[in-house]
């Protein structure tokens, strides 16, 4: 690796941020000034090509709505990917924290769909499918900015409890009925995952579906044809946009070079 490895005697490595299925991230300060964060991967959780083709990804796909990659560290194990450090951490830990506040700002709620919806269509432009949008993947930094992250890496996750639609890890609130019945991915798939978001963001951060079972969200999406309920506080304009990603068809569903163009409009409307 090029001018992206970093040698590890530069990170002072600091507090522990999270602890995912991949390994565990943490803060460290580069070269004693710039806070960065470090996600170790947990060995055999998944093939060290996969893991360093992940960096190899970030490193194509560069835009300020995507976490930016800062480095990897490849020469030890285990193998290091260093980020772009984002203050307010996940989304999805943002808008529990902010509940009560932000359920009263539905412009600031709005402006947060916007900005990920701008990152997914840079992603869709580039032909690439994250395949696990959800406000846990997304990550909040000064000013609020919100930033896509951990784009693609449930490709290569060796635990197919995860991989398999029908594991018990699979993210099924987040899929569309032609991915729990056949597995088939693609920039469509992405959006109705970005529906679901929408619907975390206006819901504070609550589990979609609640404490239904897997099995029954299955059937109630796909043979039922039922959907998520408007969450209270969530204007009728933004619920009809993610009734659009909801669309059983995928050709039906608004690709997201129009999802940021409608979200824009909605903005606009309510500012
Ligand atoms: C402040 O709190 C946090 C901050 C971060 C964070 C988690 C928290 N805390 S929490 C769990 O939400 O409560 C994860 C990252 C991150 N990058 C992650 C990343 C790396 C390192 C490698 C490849 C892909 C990705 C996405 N940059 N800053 C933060």
């Amino acid at each position: 690796h090029d001018r992206y490895e970093i040698d590890r005697s530069e990170l002072q490595m600091l507090q522990e941020l999270g602890a995912g299925v991949f390994g565990t991230v943490k803060l460290a300060l580069y070269r004693n000034t710039q806070k960065v964060a470090v996600k170790m991967m947990k060995e055999g959780t998944m093939s060290e090509d996969d893991f360093i083709d992940e960096a190899k990804t970030m490193k194509e796909l560069q835009h300020n709505n995507l976490v930016r990659l800062f480095g990897v560290s490849t020469k030890e194990r285990p193998l290091y990917i260093i980020t772009e450090y984002m203050s307010q951490g996940s989304l999805l830990t943002y808008l529990k924290r902010h509940k009560r506040r932000l359920l009263d700002k539905s412009t600031k709620l709005i402006d947060m769909c916007h900005q990920v919806s701008q990152g997914m269509a840079y992603l869709e432009s580039k032909s690439f499918i994250h395949r696990d949008l959800a406000a846990r993947n997304c990550l909040v930094g000064e000013n609020d900015v919100c930033k896509v992250g951990d784009f693609g890496l449930a490709r290569f996750v060796l635990d197919d409890e995860y991989t398999s639609s029908h594991g018990t890890k699979f993210p099924i609130r987040w899929a569309p009925p032609e991915v729990l019945s056949y597995t088939r991915f693609s920039s469509k798939s992405d959006v109705w995952s970005y529906g679901v978001l929408m619907w975390e963001v206006f819901s504070g951060g609550s589990m979609p579906y609640g404490q239904m079972r897997n099995q029954d969200i299955v059937t109630e999406v796909c043979q039922q044809n039922k959907r998520l309920e408007r969450p209270q506080k969530c204007p009728e304009p933004v619920y009809d946009l993610m009734q659009e990603c909801w669309n059983r068809k995928p050709e039906e569903r608004p690709d997201f070079s129009s999802i940021v163009k409608k979200v824009k409009n909605i903005l606009h409307a309510t500012a």
